[in-house]
């Protein structure tokens, strides 16, 4: 019993010094690590957001973007929130009457209030960038697009957000920020990987962007755009071709159909079967096609199908001017484009046709591409109408059409081959954003996206609160071995006694 509390009384570790050594050292290192990982926790995620209104020629859409707050210059990914479809018709139809230009976005624009939280409002950008149904507006009445710009300005003044203008894009820009979109939503800037070209089909326009493998953009200047991304150098290749869109496009092959003013018109490109009257005045009405009206005409014609994909092919292929290159190469219209170069992501019109007709699949041959828009053309308008009652009966009937547009445009416009077909993927969005001109338009504007590549911190979060931990352990064992001289006494001892 006395050797016990001997013993007891001699234990070293019992000193009052050893006591409070140990306790501070523990208190100390637990300090450590907690402040170690609160210090690095991620605070609750509070995002900034931006507002692109995509004008285009069909109809206008609105898009909200969100990314991280603390994140914003460099490493912060931007993604789609929300995205609203303005009822109605595109800005540009509204010439005669510019207020209801202004009038058709409130809808969306409210939808993006209720959006965006609205301690954020006052700090949200907001732009507007117009296509080509605007541009071609400017050309046709300058007056009447500057009216329609007036009263779109005066509505989105209105709204809470930080308004940064509205304006028409150039075809150049539409063509280089869609491929801007395309790489960045695939990571493929920040990484330095090889990049997507982006083919966009509007309805008045159509834009093919690429980096080509080697190339002089002496050639072509106006052609080329370089950017410095993250670090990288890009010289771009884009062309932005007016009147190719698909709308403006179809007005020049019935224009060219009916160039000698008939009473009827069979048309290739659409179904046995369809018929309908339509205005010589309406079809004439743009500047695509204005200077092809026949002299003689009558008020209407009867617009009837045949549905044959070959012959429509071939009243496509008029419609492409291949007889004049004044460089290396070029695509049409006398248009320079270097050799293709890797994959390429089709959006916009591109992807809600070939989705229509089941042909997004890379992995179908082009052939058979060919094959089945051929059936799908031959097919009678009534049996079309029947299979889609749930479609547009203005987009059913111009399925077969754009089809037979695409891949001409494809094929023997930009020269795609039934080897590169296959490297077309047909897309709509990219991990929950949709694919098109307007986040890289924001990301530009907003100096989003850096030239040089952002320096990163050496540790992430998880590594940084690892090696503190592990440290603050490696200190309290060297600690206690530190005591180690006096170990042997607490030990021994009760074997000497
Ligand atoms: N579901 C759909 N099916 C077929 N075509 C569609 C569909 N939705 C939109 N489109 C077409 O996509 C095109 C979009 O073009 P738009 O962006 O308005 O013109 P632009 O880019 O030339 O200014 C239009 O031709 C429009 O009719
Ligand atoms: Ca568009």
């Amino acid at each position: 019993m006395s050797a016990q509390r001997e013993m007891k009384e001699k234990n070293p570790w019992h000193t009052p010094l050893t006591i409070i050594i140990t306790v501070i050292g523990v208190i100390a290192i637990v300090a450590l690590v907690t402040v170690a990982v609160l210090q690095n926790r991620p605070v609750p995620q509070k995002y900034k957001y931006g507002i692109v209104l995509d004008a285009g020629s069909s109809h206008t859409a609105l898009y909200i973007y969100e990314w991280p707050a603390e994140k914003d210059n460099n490493t912060g990914r931007v993604e789609q929130k929300h995205s609203c479809k303005v009822k109605g018709k595109g800005i540009s139809s509204y010439a005669a009457e510019p207020e209801k230009a202004g009038m058709s976005l409130t809808e969306c624009m409210r939808e993006a209030e209720m959006q965006v939280p609205s301690r954020r409002h006052q700090e949200t950008p907001l732009y507007l960038g117009a296509t080509a149904g605007m541009r071609l507006l400017n050309i046709e009445n300058r007056e009447a697009s500057d009216k329609v710009f007036e009263a779109v300005e005066k509505a989105l003044q209105g709204f809470p957000f930080s308004y940064q203008g509205a304006r028409i894009l150039s075809g150049q820009e539409e063509g280089a920020f869609g491929w801007v979109t395309v790489n960045y939503l695939d990571d493929r800037l920040k990484q330095g990987l090889e990049t997507t070209g982006a083919l966009d089909l509007g309805g008045a326009s159509t834009q093919i962007s690429f980096v080509p493998h080697e190339y002089d953009i002496s050639e072509s200047p106006s052609n080329s755009v370089a950017f410095r991304l993250y670090g990288n150098d890009y010289n771009l290749y884009t062309h932005s071709f007016l009147c190719y869109g698909k709308d403006q496009v179809l007005r020049m092959a019935l224009a060219h159909q009916t160039r000698s003013g008939p009473v009827t018109m069979s048309d290739p490109c659409f179904h046995p079967g369809y018929s309908v009257t339509r205005n010589y005045n309406a079809l004439y009405d743009s500047p695509c096609v204005s200077e092809r009206k026949p002299k003689e005409a009558p008020l209407n014609f009867t617009h009837t199908g045949v549905g044959n994909f070959f012959r429509c092919q071939e009243v496509v292929k008029t419609l492409f001017n291949f007889t004049s290159c004044k460089y290396s190469r070029c695509s049409f219209n006398g248009i320079f484009q270097p050799p293709l170069q890797g994959s390429f992501g089709a959006f916009s019109a591109y992807y809600f046709v070939m989705n229509f007709l089941n042909l997004t699949d890379s992995s179908i041959p082009l052939e058979t591409v060919k094959a089945n828009l051929a059936n799908y053309c031959g097919t009678p308008w009534n049996q079309i109408k029947q299979q889609h009652p749930e479609v547009k009966e203005k987009y059913l009937a111009e399925y077969c059409f754009s089809g037979t547009y695409i891949v001409t445009l494809l094929t023997e416009g930009y020269n795609f081959t039934k080897e590169t077909f296959s490297k077309i993927k047909f897309i709509k969005e990219i991990k929950g954003s949709d694919a098109g001109w307007t986040l890289g338009y924001m990301l530009n504007l907003t100096n989003m996206i850096p030239a040089e590549a952002p320096d990163s911190p050496p540790l992430p979060h998880a590594g940084y609160v690892s090696i503190v931990t592990v440290i603050a352990l490696l200190l309290f064992i060297l600690f206690i071995l530190s005591l180690r001289p006096i170990w042997p006494k607490c030990s021994k001892k009760p074997q000497i006694v």
